[in-house]
């Protein structure tokens, strides 16, 4: 299935644009899974069982498994999430960006190692870069544009020719990129003008929006700025605060806790 057609039918199903973030850090991990061989199978599986119902999509962050020798425990968990809870959408979160040769054997590792529907992908080494991805034309691609963290203004905001550069990226994307309608972009919710920025010359596509919970950004702000006037369009993620809301045997409920309070209170402003 298209990943869009997927997001899409998400968003509906199951009324929610939470995304949870999958970034396992085995020294935040409670006492009783410390130590054992599979323990980010174990910890992430848990909660995408607790909360799987809640999200429109999952997001694992790939370097939380590389550093740990775990691209087994990735395959896995992608795999578990494949079977169990079907229609749920997987974004790897790579941010790859390499020349095309390259980035064909990227796209390989996203889509066929790792059976992922969608992979982020940073723009910023140009159209031959990203094309091995949009050669997959039901994958999505999600290109990074007004990051969330605070250097992102380093670069994203210089001025080019009249526009910042991050609303040269959401323009081309748009424009040019989009012609399987496979693209979204990565927009941080610290920075919710930005977001209303990129959904004025994007349209209803789709945009990742990492940056509430641990990072403090704005729910309602997000809100305003990004939905479409389908009151979707928007994968809102969260890591750290669903994944370590508790530290005991009971993590997973504390997580699917954390996720209600958090998709209700997105939903309370679409
Ligand atoms: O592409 C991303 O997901 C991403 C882009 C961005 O601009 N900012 C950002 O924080 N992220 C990712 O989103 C997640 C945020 O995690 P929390 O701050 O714990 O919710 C991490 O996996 C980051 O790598």
């Amino acid at each position: 299935m298209h990943f869009m057609t997927a997001l899409g039918a998400a968003w509906q199903q199951r009324n929610s644009l939470l995304c949870v973030g999958l970034d396992p850090d085995p020294a935040k991990f409670p006492a009783h899974l410390q130590g054992r061989p599979d323990a980010i199978l174990a910890f992430c599986s848990a909660i995408v069982d607790a909360t799987a119902d809640l999200v429109c999509c999952f997001k694992p962050q790939i370097a939380y498994f590389a550093a740990h020798r775990a691209e087994d425990q990735l395959e896995a968990l992608i795999e578990h999430i494949h079977a169990r809870h079907p229609g749920t959408p997987v974004v790897l979160d790579a941010k790859r960006g390499d020349i095309g040769s390259t980035a064909e054997q990227y796209a390989v590792e996203a889509f066929e190692r790792y059976k992922a529907d969608a992979i982020t992908v940073n723009p910023y080494m140009g159209r031959d870069s990203v094309d091995p991805y949009l050669a997959y034309p039901d994958k999505g691609v999600i290109l990074l544009c007004r990051t969330s963290n605070p250097g992102g203004s380093d670069l994203q905001f210089l001025d080019v020719g009249g526009l910042k550069l991050y609303e040269h990226v959401a323009r081309l994307v748009a424009q040019d990129w989009n012609a399987s309608g496979n693209c979204g972009l990565v927009v941080g919710a610290t920075f919710p003008a930005e977001i209303a920025r990129v959904r004025e010359l994007t349209g209803d596509m789709p945009l990742l929006v990492p940056g509430i919970g641990a990072q403090g950004g704005d729910v309602a702000a997000t809100l305003a700025a990004g939905r479409t006037a389908a009151g979707t369009g928007l994968m809102i993620n969260s890591s750290r605060a669903i994944l370590y809301a508790g530290k005991g045997e009971d993590f997973a409920d504390a997580a699917r806790q954390a996720a209600i309070d958090t998709r209700d209170a997105i939903n309370a402003h679409r």
